[in-house]
């Protein structure tokens, strides 16, 4: 649906120029949630503007529903921005006009006469549930309500890509949550292909079928949401994460010395994450059956990233060091992500 091939965009300032896009390569697949996280100044707006144009790249090609977009001309990429629909983090409406006027502003732009343009934004304003706030001012809405007129306004041209610029950052928890709901409703019943940016990782997790992430102006990482929580390949990604999932050990450890190879009179600390119906396997309880070693939970959680169960577990396994390595070889036999953190001197805490 989306393809960016090779982007780069410099900004030319007075003293210094700023790379801010370097080469990035992006496919956005018709019908998926694609998020885009980085840090500030890790160019996510450069990058979604690039995306209907409002940013040129210096190269590259943006090609959406079958288009190219860069060696287009001003009048035709006027059109073809018609089916990109965009929101922002400030909401961006007109504050003279009612929220009903505000929805209607783009199709009066496409030259739309008054009864089509009835007829297109009152179910509109029914979809995003400000049907009976129409005439009202943006000033008298909350942050939520204007952004939901936003929404309203942004598909008011039945886009076939929605394009959402940190939509939710200056909003509450709460309020996210539902505007997210929304999204991804439009998304599911007018098969509406979303592009969206921010760098809060909660986002992500909440709808995006497909997350990138972004450094330095250069795509770090990509894949599916699950695979990126799950299996993170770099320090920036596992940042993000933490967010959300504690990948850090318990401060009872963070002055102790791991030894990567089992010693004398050790323990054994694992990390194991468990990924769909693994989850729901009694593995632990398995293991200790089977073999004499002590199990200490120092860190559990179990979440889920839309329909999959997903949970991290950070073990402290006690006793001989025969048991200890015929556990570990039977965990690794499990479908389980291990990573042996190492080896800690025994000490009185462990078998809690
Ligand atoms: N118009 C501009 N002129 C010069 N430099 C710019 C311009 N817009 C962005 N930049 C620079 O390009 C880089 C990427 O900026 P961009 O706004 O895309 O990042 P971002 O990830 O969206 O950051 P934030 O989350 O803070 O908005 C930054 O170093 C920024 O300072």
């Amino acid at each position: 649906m989306i393809q960016l091939k090779g982007i780069e965009k410099i900004y030319q300032g007075s003293a210094a120029s700023v790379h801010a896009l370097q080469g990035v390569d992006l496919t956005v697949n018709r019908g998926e949630i694609f998020g885009i996280i980085g840090k500030s100044g890790a160019g996510k707006s450069t990058l979604i503007r690039c995306i209907n144009m409002l940013e040129q790249p210096d190269s590259g090609s943006v090609t959406v529903d079958g288009e190219e977009l860069t060696s287009m001309t001003e009048p035709h990429l006027r059109q073809v921005r018609r089916k990109i629909g965009m929101i922002f983090q400030h909401f961006n409406l007109l504050s003279s006009r009612t929220v009903f006027e505000n929805v209607a502003f783009p199709l009066e732009l496409a030259g739309k006469s008054k009864a089509e343009i009835a007829a297109a934004v009152l179910p509109l304003l029914e979809l995003v549930g400000l049907a009976d706030k129409k005439d009202q001012y943006p000033a008298q809405l909350s942050g939520g309500q204007k952004q939901r007129v936003g929404i309203a306004r942004a598909l008011a041209n039945q886009p076939k890509v929605l394009l959402c610029d940190e939509a939710t950052s200056a909003l509450d928890p709460q309020t996210t949550k539902s505007i997210l709901e929304l999204l991804r409703n439009i998304n599911r019943q007018l098969q509406l292909t979303i592009v969206l940016i921010t760098h809060e990782m909660h986002v992500i997790k909440e709808i995006c079928d497909r997350v990138a992430v972004i450094d330095g102006g250069k795509i770090i990482e990509q894949g599916p949401v699950l695979q990126l929580f799950t299996n993170p390949q770099t320090a920036i990604t596992r940042d993000f994460i933490s967010a959300i999932i504690n990948h850090d050990l318990p401060a009872l450890f963070h002055d102790t010395e791991f030894s990567p190879e089992p010693l004398p009179h050790t323990n054994l600390v694992l990390r194991l994450s468990f990924i769909g119906r693994s989850a729901e396997e009694p593995v632990i309880a398995g293991m200790i059956r089977r073999f004499n070693v002590d199990t200490s939970i120092l860190y559990g959680n179990i979440d889920h990233i839309q329909r999959t169960t997903f949970g991290t577990l950070i073990i402290e396994l006690s006793g001989e060091q025969s048991s200890l390595q015929s556990a570990l070889h039977y965990l690794r036999t499990r479908e389980l992500r291990i990573e042996v953190i190492g080896y800690v001197a025994r000490h009185d805490r462990a078998a809690g």
